[in-house]
Parts: C-alpha cells; sequence; structure tokens
C-alpha cells in the first residue's frame, strides 16, 4: 500500500546544501520510495545544544510502500552514507533524519515515535512542513486535537531562522523573522 509520509532532514557540518542535495538524491534512489515534495531550506540557529555552527533544515513529502519501521532503517543508511558524526548528543552532525508523519499512523515504539515528539515547537521543522501542506487546517495531527494551521499560530513569528531564497542556494543572508503567512 502506498502511504504519504514527512521526513525532516537537518544538518550543520561539512556542506550542509550539498548534504541536503545527496540526501535527497539518495532516498529518490531508493526502491519503494517516491520524493513528491520539498520545501525550501531554512537555516536556523541551534537549539538544545547551543554551541554549534547553524543548522540548514528542509521537510520532504515522500510516497512509499515501505513500513514505518522500513523506512526508519532506509533513513538511517542515508544519514550513514553520508558519514554522519555523532559525538555529542544534540550536537553537530553531517546529516539528521527524523520521520515526522507516516500516514495518519501513532506509533509508540522504542525505536519509533512518530509523530516526531519533539517536532510541534520546532520552527524549523512546522515552517517547511507548512510551505508544503497544501491545506495545513484539513493536516490534523495524530494523537491529538490539533491540526497543522494550529500549530502555526500557536509558533507566532519565530526568531532566528531564515527561509532561504532558492532551494539548493549557497548564499549567506543576514538572519531575520521569517514571517509566517499560512493559515
Ligand atoms: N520519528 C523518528 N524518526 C527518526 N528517529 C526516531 C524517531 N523516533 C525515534 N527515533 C529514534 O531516535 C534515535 C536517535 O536519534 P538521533 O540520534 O538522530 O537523535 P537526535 O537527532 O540527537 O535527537 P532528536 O530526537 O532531537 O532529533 C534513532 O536511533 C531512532 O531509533
Ligand atoms: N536548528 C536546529 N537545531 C537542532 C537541530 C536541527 O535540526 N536544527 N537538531 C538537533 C538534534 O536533533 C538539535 N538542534
Amino acid at each position: 500500500m502506498m502511504v504519504r509520509a514527512y521526513i525532516g532532514l537537518g544538518s550543520n557540518m561539512g556542506d550542509p546544501v550539498s548534504q541536503l542535495e545527496q540526501a535527497i538524491g539518495l532516498i529518490q534512489d531508493s526502491p519503494d520510495i517516491q520524493v513528491r515534495t520539498c520545501s525550501s531550506i531554512y537555516r536556523s540557529d541551534p537549539v538544545d545544544y547551543l554551541d554549534q555552527p547553524d543548522f540548514y533544515n528542509m521537510v520532504v513529502e515522500l510516497a512509499t510502500t515501505l513500513s514505518a519501521e522500513a523506512l526508519l532503517r532506509r533513513c538511517q543508511e542515508v544519514e550513514q552514507e553520508l558519514k554522519r558524526v555523532r559525538v555529542i548528543r544534540y550536537g553537530p552532525r553531517t546529516m539528521d533524519i527524523d520521520i515526522l508523519f507516516y500516514d495518519q499512523l501513532l506509533i509508540q515504539k522504542e525505536d519509533l515515535e512518530v509523530p516526531h515528539p519533539k517536532m510541534k515547537h520546532r520552527s524549523f521543522v512546522v515552517l517547511p512542513l507548512a510551505e508544503i501542506v497544501e491545506d495545513t487546517e484539513r493536516f490534523s495531527i495524530p494523537g491529538t486535537n490539533e491540526n497543522l494551521c494550529d500549530w502555526v499560530e500557536q509558533m507566532g513569528n519565530p526568531r532566528g531562522i531564515l527561509k532561504l531564497d532558492t532551494t539548493f542556494m549557497k548564499r549567506e543572508e543576514e538572519k531575520t523573522n521569517v514571517e509566517n503567512r499560512k493559515c
């Protein structure tokens, strides 16, 4: 059965923009996975562990016949192929891939929690997600009474995040507030 899934990608070591591009290429080349839509790339201040470079994040919509567990394994293989180095928890990494949503499923296993538990308050996930979801109000969050539009509204205008103009663009820009026009 073909299922819609959303993944979040992040990188803050090496050449993040090129690594995001490579990760999407590897995912697209996987049997049983199609890349449907990619958000813009967002550059943001690190959260949780602050003493590390800015992150480059994006969200991608997939169509897949893989189970959620098999999709997680494939995402972990792609992380490995990009030589992910992780020394410090929440610290710098060449590639981090999280499964945000897998259809409307609620999964609570030791090695896989979907919807991803931390994403609600992470502007670098919610904003790119809202960019590629057609109707944020109709996008309900499994396990809650909320929809994506509620999350966007609760977030207000987050600081320290910049949407890059072009996907896969390499340009240093001054960080400003991202204007939050969805909903
Ligand atoms: N939805 C999910 N997507 C990806 N990994 C998940 C998910 N839920 C649980 N995990 C588990 O998280 C484990 C550790 O992930 P990782 O090392 O990337 O954490 P982290 O990136 O440091 O922290 P964060 O959870 O804040 O992204 C993985 O081995 C995986 O089994
Ligand atoms: N801005 C930003 N900060 C982070 C990120 C990330 O992807 N983007 N990932 C982390 C580890 O999960 C910790 N902090």
